[in-house]
């Protein structure tokens, strides 16, 4: 479950953003809307602890983060939130497979190499789990940022524009993905994006 309540935040005293309340439980899907420059990343980061609100709460997994000292939210965030960033990034010198394996060394858990087989499996790129990240195509790369989010078996799955750069095929695969892993983990699931395609798959919907 994650859920946030009046967040402010401003890079400056031009740019400041006053955001919706955010609800979404566990097993259920949130769709964030907005064209360009509306603050979507900037919300993401906020949600996923990565920048710290100006006032407002959040709750993740029943965890009421404002009063957490740095390393409670990082533990907090390491254990209960998947991250899909807008551009996947990678350790560049390890291979596909030791990627998908960093989030169980940051969240302090056995590096789980059969769920992470299993996963590239599902997501069609086992064959590449040898190569470095940087030899896949941006739809590889996309599929392989999915499974890193899904190593921990995260509480909440956060997802930055994660078909911006996919045809409308892998668009329709990457989201059956998302939903049906996020459903297998009665995970929450969010999404960002400007990707209109996107409106009619998801029941509870906010405009930024
Ligand atoms: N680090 C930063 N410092 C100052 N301004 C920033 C910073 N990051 C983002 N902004 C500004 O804040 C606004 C919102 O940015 P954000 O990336 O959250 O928007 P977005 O809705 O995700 O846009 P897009 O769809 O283009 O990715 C933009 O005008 C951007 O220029």
């Amino acid at each position: 479950m994650i859920s946030s309540k009046n967040l402010q935040f401003s890079y400056s005293s031009q740019k400041h953003f006053n955001f919706p309340d955010i609800f979404c439980a566990d097993s259920e899907t949130l769709l964030i809307l907005g064209q360009s420059g509306k603050g979507k990343t900037t919300l993401l980061h906020l949600l996923a602890l990565l920048l710290k609100p100006e006032s407002g709460e959040i709750n993740i997994a029943g965890n009421e983060v404002s009063s957490f000292t740095p390393s409670q939210i990082t533990k907090v965030r390491a254990q209960n939130i998947g991250i899909i960033y807008q551009r996947a990034h990678f350790t560049s010198s390890l291979s596909v497979m030791d990627n998908i394996l960093l989030p169980n060394y940051f969240a302090g858990k056995r590096q789980d190499k059969t769920k992470a087989i299993c996963l590239a499996e599902q997501l069609g790129f086992a064959d590449h789990l040898s190569k470095k990240a940087n030899q896949l195509s941006q739809g590889e790369q996309q599929r392989v940022s999915i499974a890193r989010a899904l190593m921990n078996n995260p509480n909440v799955i956060l997802a930055d524009e994660p078909t911006s750069s996919l045809d409308d095929n892998n668009c329709q695969k990457v989201i059956e993905l998302l939903k049906s892993q996020s459903k297998l983990i009665d995970a929450s699931l969010v999404v960002v994006t400007h990707d209109q395609r996107l409106k009619d798959e998801f029941a509870n919907q906010i405009f930024l």
